[in-house]
């Protein structure tokens, strides 16, 4: 049977990665760097949680798709860039408001209380 999975909250975000060699962010995906709609999604069968960004603009790319590992430690490096690492990289979120910030952080710490 199809996956049933709950949006748990969404904001919009440029979502960015950490470039080791280069110690710069990088806009995450192809193509200019552009908002994206950033949701998390909870799996109430599994009671899993994953982050999901898609480019607003043009085409839905999707340019994030990050489980939420129990125990993730959420860095809310300043009021709108929030950032976290996962196996492979670090994530980081330029929010478009302090309003999608928030939003987005008390969601995680949701999740994160969940798991
Ligand atoms: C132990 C650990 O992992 N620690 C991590 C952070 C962390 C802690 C605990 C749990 C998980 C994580 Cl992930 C860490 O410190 N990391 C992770 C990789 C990079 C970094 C290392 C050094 C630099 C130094 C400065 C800062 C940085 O990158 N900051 C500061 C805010 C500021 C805001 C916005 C962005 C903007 C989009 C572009 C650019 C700009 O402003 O030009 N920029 C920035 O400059 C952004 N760093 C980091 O975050």
């Amino acid at each position: 049977f199809g996956i049933i999975e709950l949006s748990v909250c969404s904001a919009r975000a440029t979502v960015m990665v950490y470039d080791e060699t280069g110690k710069r962010w990088v806009a995450a995906g192809t193509g200019a760097q552009v908002i994206s709609r950033v949701q998390i999604y909870h799996n109430p069968t599994t009671n899993s949680f994953r982050v999901v960004g898609r480019k607003m603009q043009p085409d839905q790319q999707v340019v994030m798709n990050c489980p939420i590992a129990k125990g993730l430690k959420y860095n809310q490096a300043t009021a709108n860039f929030h950032q976290w690492r996962d196996s492979r990289q670090v994530w980081g979120l330029n929010f478009s408001s302090k309003e999608d910030a928030t939003l987005f952080a008390n969601g995680m710490m949701h999740a994160l209380e969940m798991l």
